[in-house]
């Protein structure tokens, strides 16, 4: 059987939780094949942790979207992409592949920063990148930014969220209450155009999450690769990062990344659904 190829178009994460690190440990943990085009690389002040992002040119994103593409992704990521200029190149890339499935984790702020990326990225998003998705994985915040609707606290504010964000393309919709929502349980709403169904597992230590988000999303692009329809997809990821969290460790007194193997090699976490 060929291995299964997915190209992850984001960030590098020094600290590597998060960014194109989590998505490639993730895609080994499911045996598929990843490759990256690199947007942009983080890197983090050692006295305090202030996150740094510099954004590559947009002529070095092209020679590497043009090398992934000749080897021919089954399925593409996109995590932070950083200005609108690197958002409508990325948008691109799927539309000039042969890719059948492109999941878009709509990153607009890293956790424990509050400043939002770039305001313009939006509007971009809205316009490049919800109109071609298969699957698009919001947090919360970034739920109410991509609906227009603000600050969301509830299951009724997220179901309207992901109407709206359904009915500007996205075909698959999963807003992560995760780590936002006020409740003892991660919760996370996922809409297909016809039911919502409210994905749930145990809420377990907050302190060692880096990276939770874009792990969560690999997991749903390795899972549509080998097969799985888009709500087993999101199920199987959501199972699988609640055990990263749960086995999360501390790396220094400022941040701790999930353990991306978790699932695999310490504990499998069960994920339960119900329609709302
Ligand atoms: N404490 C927790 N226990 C269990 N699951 C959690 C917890 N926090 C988040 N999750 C789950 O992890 C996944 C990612 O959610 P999260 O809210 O961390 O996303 P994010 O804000 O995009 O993260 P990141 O800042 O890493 O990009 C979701 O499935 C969410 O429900
Ligand atoms: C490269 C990169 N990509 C995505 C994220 C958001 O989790 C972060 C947060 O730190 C990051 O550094
Ligand atoms: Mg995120």
């Amino acid at each position: 059987m060929s291995l299964k190829k997915i190209l992850t178009i984001a960030g590098s994460d020094t600290s590597a939780g998060a960014g194109m690190q989590a998505d490639l440990k993730t895609f080994q943990e499911y045996n598929t094949y990843g490759m990256v085009a690199l947007t942009a690389v983080v890197a983090m002040d050692p006295e305090t942790w202030g996150h740094d992002v510099t954004p590559l040119p947009i002529e070095l994103l092209d020679k590497q979207i043009k090398t992934a593409l000749s080897i021919g992704p089954d399925a593409i990521k996109t995590g932070m992409l950083g200005t609108e200029e690197i958002i409508e190149r990325a948008a691109k890339a799927f539309e000039d592949s042969d890719a059948a499935f492109f999941v878009v984790d709509p990153v607009m702020v890293c956790k424990g920063e509050d400043e939002v990326l770039n305001p313009g990225n939006t509007d971009a998003m809205i316009k490049y990148l919800l109109p071609l998705a298969t699957v698009v994985t919001p947090n919360l915040f970034e739920a109410g930014q991509l609906s227009g609707l603000g600050k969301l606290t509830t299951i009724e504010q997220m179901k309207e969220a992901a109407k709206i964000i359904h009915e500007r393309g996205a075909k698959h919709v999963i807003i992560k209450g995760g780590k936002a929502l006020e409740s003892d349980e991660a919760l996370d709403l996922y809409y297909d155009g016809e039911t919502y169904t409210l994905l749930t597992t145990d809420k377990f230590q907050s302190s060692y999450n880096h990276g939770a988000g874009c792990t969560f999303a690999a997991a749903t692009t390795a899972n549509l690769a080998l097969g799985k329809s888009p709500r087993e997809a999101v199920i199987a990821a959501k199972g699988f990062v609640a055990s990263a969290i749960k086995h999360g460790w501390k790396m220094n007194e400022f941040v701790g990344p999930v353990q991306h193997g978790a699932y695999n090699n310490v504990e499998k976490i069960e994920v339960t659904t119900k329609e709302v």
